[in-house]
């Protein structure tokens, strides 16, 4: 089976041309292509698709390294524009459409090399996350985790976040937290956890522990859910580029309030093309 390996921002991807024919893809064998020893190693697959939605180029779904499917990756959804650019079938410097589970997603080139997603509206509605057990929608949810009682925003990028605003990344007990917040009752769909450092209203620091991966070194549409969550608080700005340092990299991440969409910038960046016997 081919495949491009890929990352954005030190989140990497296995990426497989599926547009032709779409083989039944298991959790089995995606486990298997994402295993660092026994197969190529990434945090998630990433499969190309023939385009679903008129308008668009191509469609893209995603799979964790556990196998579990997921409705979005932002960091994902840049190395897949690219793989566009780099196969012909999208142009290299005009802007063109691409679709995840969780919609339509314009892409526009940043003056870096890299590319600007619209990854669309981020859905705060409990039911949309979605959180369980919660009498509605609030900026701000609790939850006791080992006798602590953590504070966090929750929102849906087309995949569940819950966003814990700490006074520092490095302290934060990411192994602990994000796993025992994954696995409670409130998160009926998992989520994936993240933990952010406000530094200024136009610059955060963030660590994220993924669902179906654990911590990863940048998760694109965590950053987006981190931006969109803090600026409901007003804790940064809305409508102007938030630097969000992830331990991989930095995404510039735009919460156009009027829009009410949220625009990623990053870089995506291919590593080698290979052949796995599978
Ligand atoms: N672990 C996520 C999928 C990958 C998201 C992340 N890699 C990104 O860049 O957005 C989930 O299960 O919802």
């Amino acid at each position: 089976m081919r495949f491009s390996k890929m990352h954005g921002a030190g989140n990497d991807f296995v990426v497989l041309d599926l547009r032709s024919d779409v083989p039944p893809l298991s959790p089995d064998l995606c486990a298997r292509l994402a295993d660092r020893h026994f197969g190529v190693g990434c945090d998630q697959i990433l499969t190309v698709e023939a385009p679903r939605s008129a308008g668009t180029i191509a469609a893209y779904r995603i799979w964790n390294a556990d196998g579990s499917p997921s409705g979005q990756c932002g960091n994902g959804a840049r190395c897949i524009a690219a793989w566009l650019v780099r196969d012909g079938a999208a142009p290299a410097d005009a802007a063109f459409a691409i679709e995840s589970p969780a919609g339509v997603h314009p892409v526009t080139r940043d003056g870096d090399g890299g590319f600007v997603i619209d990854m669309g509206a981020p859905r705060f509605a409990p039911a949309d996350v979605p959180l369980a057990g919660v009498d509605g929608e609030r900026d701000e949810y609790a939850l006791e985790i080992d006798g602590e009682t953590l504070r966090f925003g929750a929102v849906s990028m087309g995949n569940p976040h819950a966003v814990i605003e700490v006074a520092d990344v490095d302290a934060a007990d990411v192994a602990r937290i994000g796993p025992a917040m994954q696995s409670n009752a409130m998160f009926p769909a998992s989520a994936n956890v993240g933990f952010a450092q406000v530094l200024a209203p136009d610059r955060i620091r963030l660590r994220v522990f993924e669902r179906g991966v654990g911590e990863t070194l940048a998760c694109g549409s965590g950053a987006c859910a981190a931006v969109a969550a803090l600026a409901r608080r007003g804790r940064v700005l809305k409508d102007a580029d938030v630097a969000v340092e992830l331990p991989g990299g930095t995404l510039r991440i735009r919460f156009d309030a009027a829009a009410g969409t949220v625009f990623m910038g990053g870089p995506a960046a291919f590593v080698f093309d290979g052949i796995m016997s599978v």
